[in-house]
């Protein structure tokens, strides 16, 4: 039977990453279990190719024409027909309570999309006067002062700059989300930071089994008696939980009071309690449910908006420290903003249009996105029933219904036909791409540039993100040189989402104004 269902598998007919894989899954399993799936992978489409075999129900596409264009933009769902498949159910929150990025079917997933991408779309993101005012006030108020304050610390300007980009990122995503008053304070309460940031971190090294194998990890609970996710992980995500329903309980309150200060606008909150409410009525559910779909769908919000732009904006750092050369241009770059992003400036913000179309700044992000997207790893999907053909054009395979498929943008964006030197940090070719080829430029920015993905899932706060970390780096690199003081550690983890392995880079800050040359 084993070879009977061997020579009977399509995929078998595609090179498979290992001599194991078109027999059993145990090898991939293997893989993950031990965090090297994104370096294994690497080696197995650099010697294979773009199309290559994990298991006997599964495959990684490293290409766009039949691969990511055929996956992403067509649709694939990210459950299988049965609903027995969802690697991102594990995403859901409060006991299985779905949100869109945990859904597997598109339909509810597409009708939850709709009530909320108008207000993470380019044009409200850079005209919302709340998220103006509130970037503002965490900037003057927060952010600036607390570089500052490293200052009068024994080992000056020297701090863990990832830690504080993750509350900067966290203030930001909550304020837009609850308003700022409902929001977090982390860059002023460090004790909260390192609780958080302790609840969080500590759970990611459990994730194996019960986002690959759920069904065994509950069995062995149940059955055997066995955790394989230690109790106190179960713990941690409750009190996330329960401070995401604060600030939830919050933002409902200030509403009912009328929100006194534009700041305090629960943007994304407001909307889709409205909108949701609306859903729940006509559904006849209870008012206790509605509470639980909304804290669920924020929750997922803001730990997808602050760990993705936390890590892209350390790696920037990190990379504009070992480059001192680019990082002046960049400095040089800011000094034509107005007003400047210094202190005496608050509480006025130069406008998001206008940060928006800076060039370097610009480049120094998109290509920190390529070299070190935040989520290198396989986003999976499910082939439709009826079946595909998947691989490159001249050498394309049968893929049947139901297997699990991959694409990578970690592996994407390493290709060299379109991204020259492509192992290597260089922002300015991310400039005048007006003088390239049109194919040319289309291949780099948007065709292989996949660190928010693309299709009907493509991620929803892309414009978010790109709005706080050019205000955040405008701000930082507007008052201060940066340089490296100890970056063990600093590579990537091997995982869906990839921080740095050590989770910290500390640095030392020089104030800018020391350099007369630099004013
Ligand atoms: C540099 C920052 C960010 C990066 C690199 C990033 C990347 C991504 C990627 C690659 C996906 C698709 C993942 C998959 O299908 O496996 C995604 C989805 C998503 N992202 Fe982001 N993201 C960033 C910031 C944000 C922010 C600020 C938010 C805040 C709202 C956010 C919310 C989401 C949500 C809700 C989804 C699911 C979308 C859906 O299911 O349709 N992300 N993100």
């Amino acid at each position: 039977q084993f070879v009977y269902r061997y020579w009977t598998n399509p995929l078998c007919k595609i090179p498979a990453a290992h001599p194991l894989a078109h027999f059993t899954s145990l090898w991939i399993y293997y893989v993950r279990w031990r965090a090297v799936e994104n370096t294994t992978l690497k080696r197995a489409h650099a010697q294979l190719g773009p199309i290559v075999c994990l298991g006997p129900n599964e495959v990684s596409v490293n290409c766009v024409k039949g691969g990511i264009r055929d996956v992403y933009a067509g649709g694939f769902e990210k459950s299988n027909a049965s609903g027995t498949f969802n690697w991102y159910a594990f995403f859901s929150n409060y006991g299985s309570v779905d949100n869109m990025f945990s859904t597997g079917h598109n339909k509810p997933h597409s009708a939850r999309k709709r009530m909320l991408s108008n207000i993470y779309s380019k044009s409200v993101v850079t005209a919302s006067p709340a998220l103006l005012a509130q970037v503002s006030s965490i900037i003057y108020d927060r952010f600036l002062p607390r570089l500052e304050s490293t200052f009068s610390d024994e080992d000056t300007g020297v701090l863990n700059i990832y830690a504080l980009l993750s509350a900067v990122t966290m203030d930001i995503v909550t304020g837009y989300i609850f308003g700022l008053k409902s929001g977090s304070n982390l860059i002023s309460n460090p004790e909260q930071l390192s609780w958080f940031l302790g609840l969080y971190n500590s759970r990611r090294s459990f994730n194996f089994w019960p986002q690959e194998l759920p069904a065994l990890t509950n069995f062995v609970q149940k059955w055997i008696g066995y955790r394989l996710v230690p109790q106190w992980v179960d713990e941690a995500n409750g009190k996330i939980e329960d401070w995401t329903k604060a600030m939830c309980q919050s933002a409902a309150a200030v509403t009912a009071d009328g929100v006194a200060n534009v700041a305090d606008t629960p943007v994304v909150y407001g909307q889709l309690s409205v909108v949701l409410a609306k859903e729940v009525k006509k559904a006849g559910g209870e008012a206790l449910e509605l509470d639980s779909h909304v804290a669920s769908e924020v929750l997922d919000h803001l730990a997808a908006g602050f760990d993705t732009s936390g890590i892209t904006l350390t790696y920037v750092i990190h990379e504009l420290c070992r480059h001192p050369e680019v990082q002046v241009r960049l400095q040089r770059e800011l000094r034509t903003l107005s007003p400047r992003i210094v202190h005496s400036s608050s509480p006025s913000l130069p406008d998001g249009k206008a940060v928006d179309a800076l060039p370097f700044l610009h480049a120094v992000i998109w290509e920190t996105l390529r070299l070190h997207p935040a989520i290198p790893g396989p986003q999976p999907r499910v082939s439709p029933p009826q079946g595909c053909r998947l691989g490159s054009e001249d050498n394309t395979y049968y893929v049947p219904g139901g297997v699990r498929v991959s694409a990578s943008a970690g592996l994407l964006h390493l290709n060299e036909d379109v991204y020259l030197y492509a192992g290597e940090w260089k922002p300015e070719r991310w400039l005048d791409l007006e003088n390239l080829d049109e194919e040319k430029r289309r291949d780099m920015e948007n065709r292989w540039f996949w660190a928010f993905g693309s299709g009907g899932r493509m991620c929803v706060g892309s414009h978010l993100a790109v709005y706080q970390m050019k205000y955040i780096l405008a701000a930082l690199y507007s008052n201060y040189t940066t340089a490296i003081v100890d970056d063990n550690g600093i590579e990537q983890s091997d995982a869906y989402t990839a921080p740095p392995q050590s989770d910290k880079l500390l640095i030392r800050l020089q104030k800018l104004n020391s350099y007369p040359s630099d004013m």
